[in-house]
């Protein structure tokens, strides 16, 4: 069952949960560090995330994908392209050439900063947010102001990992959040 949806858990999941390494105590002590560079050495799972994203979203009218640097650099720009969107990178500080608009936010481990490039939105767009992992929810509600600061739409923030004990979904403010598993 992807988290939250009250039905069968499609068998593919299995394979993908299977292929994520977990790495205790990195990168400091404590953290349960959810791997994902295992899950691109497996095509098969890698293909099967990707496609479970584009059968959800396919036909919704959804207009950008916007992607989280760096591991929703790695999702983002697959699902886009099946599902006729426009990609929309969201990159750390100073790496985007043209005018940005940047929103702060707190880390699991430390504090960082998401800045989207003035122009790259339209206000009619639709917003589907993508990224690897979704933890305090921080990313995800900084990468939804910039695109709603833009006038577009967030329909839902998809992810492949949820670690549920950090809350991230409650941050969300009750927009929805799509996952396909939880984290071991
Ligand atoms: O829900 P949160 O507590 O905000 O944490 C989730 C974010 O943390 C990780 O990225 P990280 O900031 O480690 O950057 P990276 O992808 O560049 O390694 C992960 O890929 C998410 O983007
Ligand atoms: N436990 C974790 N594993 C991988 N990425 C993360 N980002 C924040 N927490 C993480």
């Amino acid at each position: 069952m992807a988290c939250g949806e009250d039905k069968e858990q499609d068998p593919r999941i299995q394979g993908i949960a299977a292929s994520i390494r977990v790495v205790p105590d990195f990168p400091k002590k404590g953290i349960m560090f959810q791997d994902i560079t295992t899950l691109l050495l497996d095509p098969k799972a890698f293909k099967n995330t990707v496609d479970l994203f584009v059968e959800r979203y396919s036909g919704k009218n959804i207009s950008v994908v916007a992607g989280i640097e760096a591991r929703g650099f790695i999702f983002g720009p697959p699902i886009a392209l099946a599902i006729g969107a426009k990609f929309v990178p969201l990159r750390k500080p100073r790496k985007l050439p043209g005018e940005v608009i940047s929103e702060k936010y707190v880390l699991e481990y430390g504090t960082d900063c998401l800045e989207m490039h003035v122009g790259a939105i339209q206000p009619c767009d639709r917003a589907l947010v993508v990224d690897d992992l979704v933890a305090t929810g921080g990313t995800l509600r900084a990468a939804m102001n910039l695109l709603e600061r833009a006038g577009a739409e967030v329909v839902e923030c998809a992810c492949v990992i949820e670690l549920p004990e950090l809350k991230g979904r409650e941050r969300l403010n009750g927009k929805p959040l799509y996952v396909l598993m939880e984290s071991r």
